[in-house]
């Protein structure tokens, strides 16, 4: 994996607005080296405007994801065939190699000779001889790679299930020896399974809005929770009747969760630290009329879709947001909850955001738990006396979870630990609970809850 060109922080893709239509693989391939360069797959997707038709921007869509999913093992098979050395070669031969592994793989609708055809053409115009390495390369895929995924479904090892399931090697093993080998596995395979869109519904939100979404051409199912709505696909939540007027937010259930529990408090002003968005934030002021919320994040651009986002749930009047640190911003008033909503390395969530676990490293991991710690630590000491604190991330890893809790404790010995206000399933962490992707609208996470 020497090779993998560095994905470092999110940034947004620069839209070219004098460009040339792109087809299918090209458009591939710009997907693929804006989320080299740090972008996300989605928002590239997005900026590439009406340069692709909608056949090809699916087919690039597709591609992309299938890349970036399972990139491990699209690497493991491009250091198998590409020989002596990936790194021998040109960028764009290794590049177009590791996409045509992750298409001639994945896409079942596409020809294989069509997909292999295509990135020779790529190529050529990069680099000429490469082109011919990359005809010789894929064809050797097309004929030996399926024994070559038999033989790691055959083998037994959790690495191997890393590799086919799309996760970090050094995060299964994380896995292992947080939870155990059986655990471990499971959280595995769940990350290679698919995720579906769930929405939590408004209180507002008219009793005939699944027929209405029907009729829009969705497949909806009831939630296990009484505010939820499954969707059998993913879509995109802008573009279905209702959001405008506000009747619903797409939330994983897991999430919806975390907002019920920080919305069960005595009292009348609640602190969302680390608001984002203002997913749950919305949700918690909608399940307490009778209470203000004051939402924080560090991030200008997040803080002004929180703003819009109370405005299309109608809930300005009762929510402030503020941009600045946790850490350093005060309060308004004294709270009588807060929630923090930790960043964090969103391993529970890489079904839907498969970008972020290949920018993971134990390095950054450990900046993480240190900001988390401090965040924590933050909200024990602003919550008023025989106040609550909600801690939640969507994790599944024990250092940004128990760990950071346990710590925070040692630190502050007026703060204890206590129960949730429901049974929310998943696994038991102290008090706390860790919810796991068991479903396509689930998401991992981990919440704790305790009294000052
Ligand atoms: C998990 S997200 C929050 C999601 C949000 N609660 C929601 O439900 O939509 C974590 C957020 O923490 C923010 N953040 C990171 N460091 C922060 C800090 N020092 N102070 C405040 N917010 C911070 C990030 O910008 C990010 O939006």
């Amino acid at each position: 994996m020497s090779s993998r060109p560095k994905l470092s922080k999110i940034k947004r893709p620069i839209a070219k607005s004098t460009s040339a239509p792109m087809r299918g693989v090209e458009a591939a391939m710009y997907l693929w080296r804006q989320v080299s360069k740090g972008g996300i797959v989605s928002e590239s997707l997005r900026a590439l405007g009406d340069r692709v038709s909608p056949p090809d921007r699916t087919l690039a869509a597709s591609l992309a994801y299938a890349l970036v999913r399972r990139l491990s093992l699209w690497e493991h098979l491009r250091e198998k065939f590409l020989l002596p050395r990936p790194e021998k070669f040109s960028k764009s031969v290794q590049a177009a190699v590791l996409m045509g592994a992750a298409g001639l793989t994945e896409l079942e609708k596409f020809a294989p000779a069509a997909l292999i055809s295509s990135l020779i053409e790529w190529t050529k115009e990069r680099d000429r001889h490469g082109a011919r390495v990359v005809n010789a390369v894929l064809r050797r895929v097309l004929e030996e790679g399926p024994a070559e995924l038999q033989r790691l479904r055959n083998d037994d090892r959790l690495e191997s299930l890393c590799l086919l399931s799309g996760v970090p090697s050094w995060v299964g093993e994380r896995w292992r020896r947080d939870c155990g080998p059986a655990v471990a596995r499971r959280f595995v395979e769940q990350n290679a399974g698919g995720c579906s869109l769930s929405l939590r519904l408004s209180p507002d939100a008219p009793r005939d809005l699944p027929q209405r979404l029907e009729e829009a051409g969705q497949i909806v199912a009831e939630s296990s929770l009484p505010e939820g709505l499954r969707l059998a696909d993913t879509a995109l939540p802008s573009a279905l009747p209702g959001y405008g007027e506000g009747w619903f937010t797409p939330q994983s259930e897991s999430s919806i969760l975390v907002g019920t529990e920080a919305a069960d408090f005595e009292g009348t002003r609640l602190l969302d630290m680390c608001a984002g968005r203002g997913v749950k934030t919305g949700q918690i002021a909608q399940l307490r009329p009778d209470i203000t919320v004051e939402g924080w994040d560090l991030s200008k651009g997040r803080v002004a879709a929180g703003v819009r986002e109370m405005e299309r749930l109608k809930l300005s009047d009762r929510v402030v947001m503020r941009v600045g640190s946790a850490l350093e911003l005060e309060p308004l008033a004294a709270p009588d909850a807060i929630l923090v909503d930790a960043p964090c390395s969103g391993s529970g969530t890489w079904r839907r955001h498969p970008e972020g676990k290949w920018r993971l490293s134990p390095e950054n991991l450990e900046e993480l738990t240190e900001l988390q710690y401090h965040l924590l630590c933050r909200a024990f000491s602003l919550v008023k006396k025989g106040g609550k604190v909600v801690y939640s991330t969507c994790s599944l890893l024990a250092a940004e979870n128990e760990e950071v809790v346990k710590k925070a404790l040692r630190a502050f010995p007026d703060i204890s630990e206590r129960l949730l206000s429901a049974d929310f399933g998943g696994i038991a962490c102290g008090k706390g609970r860790m919810l796991t992707p068991e479903n396509p609208w689930t998401d991992g996470f981990y919440l704790a809850a305790f009294s000052k």
